[in-house]
């Protein structure tokens, strides 16, 4: 299999206010790289401050790196280009189902990121926004419905319906599943499971939750104060824990496998 996304040295510093002659920096990310095939699911877990969001706002954007390069299928990602960049890579939040415009129908929010960035005619939209809510197990006539008619774990159906339509390369998943309870938590991913293998998707999971990693991720990588304090192939990370990081976010959640 080859990489699809390649991320080379990707840090970030922010400037925080101070007099202008003692402009204080925060590094919340230190240089960081890695790689991803199609197909595959790439964790990223950490405590709270370690970089994590940061990573993902780069990664879909809507942040610049200080520095590093971005890499998709071979070639270079470029900051100003936006909506290169966001028709292949998008991202689902934990809230995303209650962020969708109340005032507008489901085929009116499919139809946004359609308008903007295809040459598809009306009929081709609607057929697409048809299929798309099939996919993601909801029906072709729910497109006639508004947001609060449906239920929690059906919205967040629908944010990924948004996600899926312009057939992105990369989605990724930032804590995107806490919210559900565990039945519609796991009706969800064997879904996401089914949409990657379809059309060849990577996911990058930001999660807290180390049972979710362990189900639904190839590879791990553990942050701590925006550095990468481990990585490898979740099954091994999590049998034989290296770091005192990924000792202790295992401790913390009583997890241990044999
Ligand atoms: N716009 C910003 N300006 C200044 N500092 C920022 C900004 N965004 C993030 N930071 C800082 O960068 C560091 C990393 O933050 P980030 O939100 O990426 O962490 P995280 O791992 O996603 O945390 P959480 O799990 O709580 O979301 C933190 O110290 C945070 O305060």
């Amino acid at each position: 299999m080859s990489v699809l996304l390649d991320v080379k040295d990707i840090a970030k510093s922010f400037k925080l206010k101070g007099h202008w002659y003692h402009k204080r920096k925060l590094n919340a990310l230190s240089p960081l790289s890695f790689a991803i095939e199609a197909k595959k699911t790439l964790a990223i877990v950490g405590e709270t401050g370690s970089g994590k969001s940061t990573l993902a706002k780069i990664l879909v954007g809507a942040e610049t790196p200080t520095t590093g390069k971005i890499y998709l299928n071979g070639q270079l990602l470029k900051n100003q280009h936006f909506k290169q960049r966001c028709q292949h890579i998008r991202m689902i939040f934990q809230d995303s189902g209650t962020t969708l415009n109340p005032s507008l129908t489901i085929q009116e929010l499919l139809d946004e990121p359609l308008i903007l960035n295809t040459v598809l005619n009306e009929k081709q939209r609607k057929n697409l926004i048809r299929t798309t809510l099939q996919k993601v197990g909801l029906l072709g006539d729910h497109m006639n419905f508004y947001p609060h008619m449906f239920s929690g774990g059906q919205k967040q159906r629908i944010s990924l319906a948004r996600a899926i339509i312009l057939q992105p390369q990369v989605i990724i998943l930032d804590e995107a599943l806490a919210a559900l309870d565990p039945s519609l938590r796991s009706q969800m991913i064997n879904l996401l499971l089914d949409l990657q293998q379809q059309m060849g998707l990577a996911y990058i999971l930001i999660s807290h939750n180390l049972g979710i990693v362990r189900h639904f991720s190839d590879d791990v990588m553990i942050m701590s104060q925006g550095e990468v304090v481990e990585s490898g192939k979740t099954i091994e990370v999590m049998r034989n824990p290296q770091h005192k990081v990924t000792q202790k976010l295992m401790m913390s959640q009583n997890f241990q496998i044999k």
